[in-house]
């Protein structure tokens, strides 16, 4: 077996419930050792509970969970130290410099070194990886919101993790800051040593960064492949647009790479302003987020909710 097929998140028949309200009905996939997968889904689609679930932070009420081989509500110490998380609400450590917070948690890990995997990262280069140089001396609470977003990545990252948990990592971040968060998990997925399951709102992001996508609504993954599968899986068609001798014309088909060779052997130079589309994330994500909610209208009767503490 290669390390690319050695699974590391297996979840089956998960199901969660917030007092009488069900959040979660039947959640399964797969993740792959060194995969970039995305959750998406609507605002309260359980995302986060989701992700909490698998860190080992809150209990599921039913299904089979393993996360790196372990049921994670009996992850003991060693397991944690395996993951890196990065939630969504910041946990106050106004006090602390960067720096300082940085070594203080990287304590933690060192006893988790192994052969392969030198932990914690040293503070310093892991301050730069995260774009924190100028800020290191600063107290967290004189940081920006998109800089303590960056610190919260480097919080995520400090025990050299190999499974990363990154819960809306970019919102907050200026599109600089984005481009260089996104440069980091592209280095640390080229490097197929870490596997990331990050959530987001910004497909744009989602398509550019994860392997695979999930959309999980009504409580269930409606969708789970790559951009391009789940595109596929809505519209099977993309759309060729072309002009030559000034007239416009579209045509939709089913193999455009062949269609667009034939176009030039037949008309050469003569094509200008070609364009071909296939159904972006954006249209694929509404479309199968719109056919799930209309299949569930009929059915769904809204629940009370009642809030319930980890
Ligand atoms: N502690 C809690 N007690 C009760 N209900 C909760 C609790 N935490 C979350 N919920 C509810 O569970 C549902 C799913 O919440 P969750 O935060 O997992 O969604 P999400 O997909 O991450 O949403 P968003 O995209 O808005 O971050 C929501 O309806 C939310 O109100």
């Amino acid at each position: 077996m290669t390390t690319r097929e050695r699974v590391v998140l297996d979840v089956d028949g998960l199901r969660m419930s917030y007092g009488t309200t069900e959040i979660l009905r039947d959640v399964g996939f797969r993740v792959h050792h060194g995969e970039v997968v995305c959750l998406l889904g609507p605002n309260g689609a359980g995302k986060t509970t989701t992700l909490e679930i698998l860190e080992g932070f809150r209990m599921r009420s039913a299904g089979r969970v393993e996360v790196l081989g372990t049921d994670p509500a009996q992850g003991d110490e060693r397991w944690r130290a395996r993951l890196g998380v990065v939630l969504q609400s910041w946990r106050d450590h106004g006090r602390w410099r960067v720096r300082e917070l940085l070594a203080h948690l990287g304590r933690y890990y060192a006893p988790y070194s192994t052969g392969q995997t030198i932990r914690p990262w040293a503070t310093d280069e892991l301050i730069e990886a995260v774009g924190l140089t100028p800020h290191a001396g600063k107290k967290v609470r004189m940081l920006s919101g998109g800089q303590r977003r960056r610190l919260d990545v480097a919080v995520g990252l400090v025990g050299r993790p190999e499974l990363l948990f990154l819960d809306e990592p970019t919102a907050g971040l200026d599109p600089v800051a984005r481009r260089e968060f996104h440069g980091l998990v592209e280095s640390l997925s080229a490097q197929r040593d870490t596997t990331i399951v990050l959530t987001t709102h910004d497909l744009h992001e989602a398509e550019k960064l994860s392997d695979r996508i999930m959309i999980l609504d009504g409580g269930r993954i409606i969708a789970d492949g790559t951009a391009a599968e789940l595109a596929r899986s809505i519209a099977d068609e993309d759309e060729v647009r072309w002009t030559r001798d000034g007239q416009r014309y579209e045509r939709n088909t089913t193999e455009s790479t062949k269609f667009v060779l034939d176009l030039f052997r037949r008309y050469g130079e003569e094509i200008g302003e070609l364009e071909v589309r296939r159904a972006s994330l954006e249209d694929t994500y509404l479309t199968l987020v719109r056919r799930a909610e209309a299949g569930r209208a009929a059915t769904d009767q809204p629940d009370e909710q009642h809030e319930v503490t980890r």
